[in-house]
């Protein structure tokens, strides 16, 4: 990509000029294709086609009309000047994307192997490329020679009446609104306009009124007060070691490394407090999940333009938000992933809560990750990036650990709360006896949860699995119920009758005979949270008990139903799947109960101890918030994995000294960078085919230190009728293996219809 290194820069070789003007523009596509392509600017668009906008132009041999991104304007073409094409239309103004974000995606680019065009196509919103809720409309100016002087004309009363209506609008009115407005046809304003009285011109108009972005409807609540809280010392002090940043002009990451209920949230609202009293913005980004009227009522009682970007937007309320955002009418966004590509112009400060999660990297073209891309766009605006968790990512902690990231430390829970207590049961021990069914809660687990209601506490129950049975097996056969599309089984979900794929969710009839053998001896096993809200109700007859997973979440408003449930105390049992283990912030919980640590224990994932960890520590954080001790069983059955008893006293340091040196005797992350390389298509044997070819092409190219595994069938062999193989390029640094992927991707060429996807730094391996 040797021409989006060049002559591309402004003066001071930052930031791309968005003012320059020429000729030609380069333009770049949604596309696969590794190139700017030049265009000319034909005389009727000259000094209307601007940098950041989009554009339709033709491509390719058959001239097909497209639309693409203006990255520059230059004097001079790329190509032979008389084979240029023109520029056919320009689609947005003002131009969508400013310099920062030319800047931002061109390394997402080039970091994360997908074309310009794919990363800026995944920077602006599909509600805003749409123009969701807005319309071209006939608005009437009348020009200034006439306002001045409109005593003098003699006209008829109606259109009179109309003139100076126009003239005295606020805003600009379409020919509709002055109908509407003057009660009249448009036969008076044609005659205003053959007069030479007033002139159209075509343009677009939001739909609707332009509504305010704080929202009257979020309820009242006498937890989170207005007023700031007295921070702790502790808080105190990792502000006043963040202070410089907040007032200055100058990159730095920090990693807030703050215990569960250590009053992180409170720390990122003081900080932004003070970039907002110097004029500036912020971005928060959360998990999706976290995006609870909860976290944003906090915001929103500290500070009065909060915008939230959560998945439920329609594109037409998206792209207000967008226009407001980039217009400079939002202090503070507040969204998941994509909320990093917010268009606020005066950005002061980023915040990633929860920043371990695996939620920010996302899973299709480009497969960038949001702390990432998040750091790199505070280097380019040059300001302060928080990262903040109890359980942060080994990569976050092995940067602090470099001196790339300032550690700051909460080590303590506000208010001289205790952590919760937390007891292991090895479930080896606690085995149903025989003749009875198996049950999800030990008999420990069930005294537990009896003496904390009694005591008029609450419980959560985490079980991070859905559905009724976790497997249909065939005892006589041994085969396991598999979906027909997927390599993956079925998952027996019993409300909805049916046997569910949870990769593809096609649905199949449960089945009472084994498909290979025919035998009528199914046999239905594994606890998932539907059985387990079964059996909760079962022994506790007497509680409310709410599942909170996927299955019963499908409705817009039925999470934050249940969560105001559970805080009115109108639920006692709160049971669901990891869900239920992030940023909840409920005083009453005194008991935690994970029903079964080891769900994530043997994937096949060199991750798979962290996310463990993670999981345990966060639901574990759950309990002893407010004036009451919390108390945590663990069931399990590899009671003595490190994942799993570090958790249990809280020990993250532990934990990390425990698995640093795993992951540096096999070079995986933080020791060094992975890409995968996954290949799909309906035909194993080509899939195969191409990969290997392509294997060859790779190590042929490949620096000494770069280690190529594989090709072998992904963990996950079949998804959607679709073959899978992948490929692993292992080095102890990033730039070998983006030299290898610049050099040999433009040699791949998969056959048609074989797919090749390449994931840079995944967070996946399945
Ligand atoms: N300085 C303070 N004084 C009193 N209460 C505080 C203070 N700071 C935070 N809190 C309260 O303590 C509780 C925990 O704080 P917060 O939710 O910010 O913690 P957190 O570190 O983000 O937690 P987690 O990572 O577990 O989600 C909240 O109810 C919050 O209102
Ligand atoms: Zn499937």
């Amino acid at each position: 990509m040797s021409r989006l290194d060049a002559g591309s820069r402004d003066d001071q070789g930052a930031l791309f000029s968005v003012e320059a003007e020429g000729p030609f523009a380069g333009v770049v596509f949604n596309r696969p294709l590794d190139q700017v392509f030049s265009y000319a600017i034909p005389k009727r668009l000259r000094g209307s086609v601007k940098v950041g906008q989009r554009v339709r132009v033709p491509l390719g041999r058959a001239n097909q009309p497209i639309t693409g991104y203006v990255v520059w304007i230059e004097p001079s073409a790329a190509v032979d000047p008389g084979k240029v094409k023109d520029v056919l239309e320009v689609l947005d103004d003002p131009p969508l994307i400013d310099g920062v974000m030319l800047e931002l995606t061109r390394w997402m680019a080039g970091y994360y192997a997908c074309s310009w065009g794919q990363a800026l196509d995944a920077v602006v919103p599909a509600g805003v490329k749409k123009q969701a809720g807005t319309r071209i409309a006939t608005c009437l100016i009348v020009p200034d020679e006439v306002r001045l002087c409109r005593d003098t004309w003699t006209l008829p009363s109606r259109q009179a009446e109309i003139l100076e209506l126009l003239c005295k609008a606020v805003g600009t009115l379409t020919v509709t609104d002055v109908c509407r407005l003057a009660k009249c046809t448009t036969a008076p304003i044609a005659s205003l306009r053959r007069r030479g009285l007033i002139h159209t011109v075509r343009r677009r108009m939001s739909r609707a009124p332009v509504v305010k972005p704080s929202d009257p409807t979020v309820p009242e609540d006498d937890h989170d007060g207005k007023a700031p809280v007295a921070l702790t010392s502790e808080q105190s002090d990792v502000l006043d070691r963040l202070a410089p940043s907040l007032a200055g002009d100058a990159f730095a990451t920090f990693l807030l490394h703050g215990v569960t209920g250590s009053g992180k949230t409170e720390v990122y609202l003081s900080a932004i407090e003070r970039v907002v009293a110097r004029g500036k913005e912020a971005i928060v980004l959360v998990p999706e999940i976290s995006l609870t009227p909860q976290t944003i009522r906090r915001f929103r009682r500290r500070f009065d333009r909060v915008a939230v970007l959560h998945s439920h937007l329609s594109d037409a309320e998206r792209h207000r938000h967008w226009r407001a955002i980039a217009s400079g009418e939002v202090q503070v966004v507040v969204g998941a992933r994509s909320a990093i590509f917010a268009p606020a112009r005066k950005l002061g400060l980023i915040v990633i809560d929860e920043e371990h999660e695996s939620t920010f990297k996302q899973e299709t073209t480009p497969r960038y990750h949001a702390r990432d891309v998040a750091v790199k766009r505070a280097q380019l605006e040059k300001l302060p990036v928080i990262l903040g968790s109890a359980t942060p990512a080994l990569e976050t902690w092995a940067n602090a650990d470099r001196g790339r990231y300032t550690r700051l430390t909460l080590g303590r829970r506000v208010a001289e709360r205790p952590m919760p207590r937390v007891d292991i049961i090895d479930m080896r021990r606690e085995k149903p006896s025989k003749g009875q069914p198996a049950h999800a809660l030990g008999g420990l687990m069930r005294r537990a949860m009896a003496e904390a209601l009694d005591d008029n506490g609450q419980v959560i129950l985490l079980l991070n699995r859905r559905g009724f049975h976790t497997f249909i097996l065939c005892p006589k056969c041994g085969c396991v119920l598999k979906c027909g599309a997927c390599d993956v089984a079925l998952t027996h979900h019993k409300e909805r009758h049916t046997a569910l794929c949870h990769t593809c969710d096609a649905e199949y009839p449960p089945p009472d005979r084994c498909p290979s053998c025919s035998c009528n001896t199914l046999h239905y096993g594994g606890i998932g949270t539907e059985r387990l809200e079964r059996e909760v109700r079962e022994a506790f007859p007497n509680h409310v008990v709410r599942r909170m997973d996927s299955d019963t979440m499908r409705s817009p408003g039925a999470y934050e139903q249940v969560l105001a449930a559970f805080r009115a105390r109108q639920v006692h049992i709160l049971l669901g799947t990891q869900m239920i283990a992030k940023g909840l912030d409920f005083p009453d919980v005194t008991l935690v109960g994970v029903v079964n640590a080891d769900t994530s224990l043997h994937l096949p994932d060199f991750r798979a101890a962290e996310r463990t960890f993670q999981l345990v520590a966060q639901v574990a954080g759950r309990t002893g918030r407010g004036e009451r001790p919390g108390r945590v069983l663990v069931q399990t059955y590899a009671p003595d994995a490190p994942a799993i008893s570090y958790a249990a006293r809280h020990d993250y340091l532990g934990f990390v000294a425990q698995e640093l040196p795993e992951r540096k005797k096999h070079h995986y992350p933080p020791f060094g960078r992975v890409v995968r390389l996954i290949a799909r298509g309906p035909i194993e044997a080509d899939v195969v085919a191409f990969l290997d070819s392509f294997a060859g092409v790779l190590r042929g190219l490949a620096d000494p230190g770069v280690l190529l595994l594989g090709p072998a069938p992904a963990p996950v062999m079949k998804i959607k009728h679709l073959f899978r193989y992948h490929l692993q390029l292992r080095a102890p640094t990033a730039p070998p293996l983006q030299a290898l992927l610049r050099a040999a991707l433009p040699l791949a060429d998969p056959p048609h219809p074989i797919e090749l996807a390449v994931d840079v730094d995944p967070v996946s391996l399945l």
